[in-house]
């Protein structure tokens, strides 16, 4: 292995199988007839199929795929590009919007997933710039803290193309947000609240060629902490979703202008669905998630509407923003611990 430094290497029962699993795709969803400029706004006839094909795969699988979204392309593939360049750069010139202790926001190349650091480099930023988190995980510690984006010289288009798909995600987020909603039996608007403030944020991730890709990951295994992300990826492939049925991994082919969606909450009706990202030894590879995040004073609990004694609530109400802060915390270092996960908040089996 030589030069491959200790830390990045999986324990053997985690290290991906590099031969691929043929199997069916995780589902792929058709939204069109939400964006067609044809077609009035969508009455609830029209649209009630594509809420039930959603339904079923959050239900099977947590992860879908969806194409004709309303994203024009030009905004993903303009911020691959810059998202490539700046990735370029020396370490020197990134290390320049580095992360810190203070300000979590920029670019990282030393993150750990489950305490084996990933074969990535990253480059984070938020949607409201300042985005306000809790200063600390204490949870009686009331102060405040502002994050606050770090844009690179170069390029100098990274700053503008981010916020451009910036706000298509978040049109995209909540055009979603209303599928699932109804898709649960709710009123469309039903979660538009939680995310009036939303501390939504965008990485770049970009995963070089690896020499030993049978022994790293490029991210480990983890389920995403926010309510729902985006994912874009580009055409090299990488993401593995563990299969709920019998718990095999499967790679997510890339499509064609389609975004990966992985709705997170819901009381366990929706699982959140572990996933990881598998390297390669030829080319490197960008994916771009979106994550949208509620605001730090939300407290996050099962929705009482999905709740009833047969289906009792399975987590503890906890603060957002504390939960932020502490996951946050623990990503910088390689702790003894495990890193906070939601499952920290599930509340014992037998109240499940
Ligand atoms: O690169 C990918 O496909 C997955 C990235 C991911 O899961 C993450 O950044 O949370
Ligand atoms: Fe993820």
């Amino acid at each position: 292995m030589g030069e491959v430094d200790a830390a990045f290497i999986q324990a053997t029962e985690h290290r991906p199988k590099l031969a691929i699993v043929e199997a069916d795709g995780i589902p792929l969803i058709d939204l069109s007839v939400l964006n067609s400029p044809d077609l009035p706004e969508p009455d609830a006839a029209t649209i009630r199929p594509l809420i039930a094909e959603i339904g079923e795969a959050c239900e099977n699988w947590g992860f879908f795929q969806v194409i004709n979204h309303g994203v024009p392309l030009e905004r993903q593939k303009n911020l691959e590009v810059a998202a490539r360049k700046f990735f370029a750069l020396s370490k020197q010139e990134k290390k320049k919007v580095g992360r810190d202790e203070v300000n979590p926001l920029g670019y990282y190349d030393t993150e750990h997933t489950k305490n084996v650091r990933d074969w990535k480099e990253v480059f984070d930023v938020t949607i409201q710039n300042p985005t306000l988190v809790p200063a600390s995980h204490e949870p009686n510690d009331k102060e405040l803290r502002e994050y606050i984006n770090q844009w690179p010289e170069n390029p100098p288009e990274l700053r503008e193309e981010c916020e451009h798909y910036a706000k298509e995600m978040q049109k995209l987020a909540y055009k979603l947000l209303e599928l699932i909603s109804l898709s649960l039996g709710l009123p469309a608007n039903h979660l538009n609240g939680f995310f009036k403030d939303h501390t939504s944020f965008i990485r770049l991730n970009h995963y070089p060629p690896c020499p030993v890709p049978h022994l790293a990951l490029g991210v480990g295994r983890h389920k995403d902490g926010g309510a729902l992300t985006i994912l874009a990826q580009d055409d090299v492939g990488g993401l593995e979703v563990k299969r709920k049925t019998d718990g095999e991994w499967i790679q997510v082919k890339p499509t064609h202008d389609a975004y990966i969606i992985n709705v997170v909450w819901s009381n366990d009706r929706y699982e959140s669905v572990e996933h990881r990202a598998i390297v390669n030894s030829e080319k490197g590879r960008i994916s771009i998630p979106f994550v949208f995040n509620p605001a730090h004073y939300t407290i996050v609990e099962p929705l009482e509407e999905l709740t009833d004694d047969q289906n009792p609530a399975k987590y503890k109400p906890y603060n957002w923003g504390k939960f932020f802060a502490t996951r946050k915390r623990s990503n910088f270092q390689k702790l003894d611990v495990e890193n906070i996960q939601i499952y920290h908040f599930r509340l014992s089996e037998k109240f499940g």
